[in-house]
């Protein structure tokens, strides 16, 4: 049986005084039935952690260096965020693909490094417009699953969030239809190389997720939660989306 999983990544936004939200999110789901992660930009990870500790609230990164330590400057390694109390971290996202030039054998390491410094990743991938529009969409999906997979995990140290890039942030969310397309195929792909075991790792829909329409998106096949961004940033709007996820 999967753990559902609601999780927010505040991407860059966010100080210290918007760690009342989490205040607020930890009251109102004192006991949930899914896990609560939120990914607050690095500079909030240890106060929100030590802010967390006694409630369901899980606190996790957005990004992780593949390297353990060394001269990378302004990066931050798995071990660190696990020294400041992340017990999660993304990896993969398409910013971090489009804006750092991520590759998928980059993202693969820095997957490997965070199962290694025992996080749990949330290994991001998702087709472009582009793609999509020109029916590449299950080839895009193939390649970077394939690519961006460590050597070893499990249904304990990995998750993987479908985010089409065009649903991120522009309040077009992908079909029923698209987010199971992909989600049964996920699936297929995950029980072709590990077998049995391809049906312990969790599934996230991620883009333009809100209040308003998570209960669909969580009755759709092997949506095991979602990786919420914008609606992640109040405990207001993200407490009906953790509501949802519960019942479904
Ligand atoms: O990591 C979260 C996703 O990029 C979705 O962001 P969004 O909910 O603001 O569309």
């Amino acid at each position: 049986m999967r753990r559902k999983l609601a999780a927010g990544n505040w991407k860059m936004n966010g100080l210290g005084a918007d760690l009342a939200e989490l205040d607020r999110l930890c009251a109102a789901h004192p006991a949930p039935n899914c896990e609560m992660l939120i990914c607050p930009p690095a500079t909030l990870i240890h106060r929100a952690a030590t802010l967390a500790e006694g409630t369901a609230l899980r606190i996790g990164g957005q990004d992780c260096h593949a390297a353990t330590s060394g001269a990378h400057t302004g990066d931050l390694s798995a071990e660190m965020l696990r020294d400041a109390g992340a017990t999660h971290v993304i990896t993969g996202h398409s910013e971090r693909r489009a804006d750092h030039g991520e590759t998928d054998a980059i993202v693969r390491a820095k997957t490997e490094a965070a199962i290694a410094a025992g996080l749990t990743a949330i290994l991001c991938l998702g087709e472009s417009l582009a793609e999509r529009e020109s029916g590449r969409t299950l080839d895009v999906i193939r390649a970077q699953l394939s690519d961006s997979l460590p050597e070893d995990f499990s249904g304990e140290t990995l998750v993987v969030a479908y985010e089409p890039v065009w649903a991120i942030g522009t309040g077009k969310v992908a079909s029923l239809d698209q987010i199971a397309e992909v989600h049964v195929f996920l699936r297929s792909q995950l029980l072709e190389r590990l077998g049995a075991d391809g049906d312990l790792i969790r599934l996230l829909y991620g883009g333009s997720v809100k209040a308003a329409n998570a209960a669909e998106i969580f009755a759709v096949p092997e949506v095991d939660g979602a990786l919420v961004g914008g609606a992640s940033l109040t405990a207001a709007d993200f407490t009906p989306i953790v509501t949802a996820l519960d019942r479904a």
